[in-house]
């Protein structure tokens, strides 16, 4: 007999619909390895650390807490940000204290469009569209490089500098990184995308990059699109769209619009890549917190539970991710929908729909 695989897993789910979500995609993931066959098993250790954990001992989490999670298989997050910490000090006291120190340079957001889910695109309905934006996750706009009050000019007076950072070496590893995702891909064309109109030094250096790589892959269609007519395509022309690298901040503002159009914040997943695999990488919706619908069990887990599917990706797993997958597609495809995509299913119920639609297609095998 041959051993049973084990995956530590951190789990993260910090605040809002953070928690809902997260203990959606636990259990959905508890229901992959049971019905493995003892093939595999996750072992969880749950941490605090978020806003409520703040509040306590200010501080996002644990001053070891890096130290801490530097040994486990990889780290299952939910949001964060809750009223009580400025959003600055939450995202960088956690979410980003974890990608940047772990060096999860690569952010890969998938683009998916599921069945029985309306997309406000006029064209959804009569296109397959499928597409994913790769963030750079490491530098950028989010080099937290600058400062306030740089000369003590007084009241009224006070200047910020908030400066990017773009390295050929950063450029160049992310640019690669969606050349080589393009390749496993149907459609194998790479859109980069920056501002390099407008700021002439870092964007400029992106794009020169992106050319030297581009000629290394002869079999990859590319282009290079402006962030603003890029956001227009993707309302406009998205079907032309495969693979989609931009910086940090650009990507950042795409993913969301990109979920929007699939439907919702609350269906779009990601994974925060160490693909070195030095350090442990993170999965997590790319939704935040959620104040608004927080703690009334109507969340949409979907966004999470496909975030598992890519950890299971990550694992080797991957069979089981796209059964994952398809169990997804199944349940939306059935009307269990949450109120954000237009149903009224909750949370629990939707996750239970994707639990017997995963463990129906394994039986069926
Ligand atoms: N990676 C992260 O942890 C992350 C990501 C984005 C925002 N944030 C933080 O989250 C907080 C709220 O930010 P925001 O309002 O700009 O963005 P948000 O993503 O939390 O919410 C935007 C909208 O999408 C809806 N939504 C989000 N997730 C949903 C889900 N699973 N199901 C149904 N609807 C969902 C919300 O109800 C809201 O109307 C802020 O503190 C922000 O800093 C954190
Ligand atoms: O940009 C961030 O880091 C926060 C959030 O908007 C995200 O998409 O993860
Ligand atoms: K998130
Ligand atoms: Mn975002």
């Amino acid at each position: 007999m041959t051993e049973q695989q084990v995956f530590t897993i951190a789990s993260i789910p910090a605040d809002g619909v953070g928690k809902e979500v997260v203990a959606a995609g636990r259990k959905v993931l508890d229901a992959v390895a049971e019905h493995s066959g003892g093939a595999f098993s996750f072992d969880w250790t749950e941490f605090p650390w978020g806003s409520a954990y703040y509040a306590e001992h200010g501080v996002m989490m644990a001053p070891n807490g890096l130290e801490t999670l530097k040994d486990f298989d990889a780290i299952y997050f939910g949001a964060v940000g809750w009223e009580n910490v400025p959003d600055h000090v939450s995202l960088w006291g956690l979410r980003l204290n974890i990608t940047q120190n772990f060096d999860q340079w690569a952010n890969v957001r998938p683009v998916k469009f599921l069945p029985g889910v309306q997309s406000p695109l006029r064209k959804a309905d009569d296109t397959e569209l499928d597409w994913v934006v790769v963030r750079e996750n490491s530098e950028g706009e989010y080099a937290g490089l600058g400062g306030r009050n740089l000369s003590g000019r007084g009241p009224g007076n006070e200047m910020a500098v908030q400066t990017s950072l773009f390295t050929e070496k950063g450029c160049e590893r992310i640019i690669r990184f969606a050349f080589d995702l393009a390749r496993t891909r149907a459609v194998k064309k790479v859109s980069s995308v920056t501002k390099s109109n407008a700021q002439q030094y870092g964007m400029v250096l992106w794009d020169e990059v992106f050319a030297r790589v581009a000629a290394d892959y002869p079999d990859v269609a590319t282009e290079s699109v402006l962030v603003d007519a890029m956001s227009a395509k993707f309302v406009l022309h998205p079907e032309e769209l495969s693979v989609v690298v931009a910086s940090n901040l650009n990507a950042d503002i795409l993913s969301d619009l990109g979920s929007a159009l699939a439907g919702s914040l609350g269906l779009a997943a990601s994974a925060n890549l160490n693909p070195e695999r030095r350090f442990p990488s993170m999965f997590e919706p790319v939704h935040g917190s959620a104040p608004d619908i927080a703690g009334r069990g109507i969340s949409n887990p979907i966004g999470a539970i496909a975030s598992a599917a890519l950890m299971l990706d990550h694992f080797g797993l991957h069979a089981e991710a796209r059964r994952l997958e398809a169990a997804i597609g199944a349940t939306t495809a059935s009307g269990h929908l949450t109120r954000d995509i237009g149903g009224t299913a909750s949370t629990e119920e939707t996750t239970e729909a994707i639990i017997g639609a995963f463990v129906g297609a394994r039986a069926a095998v």
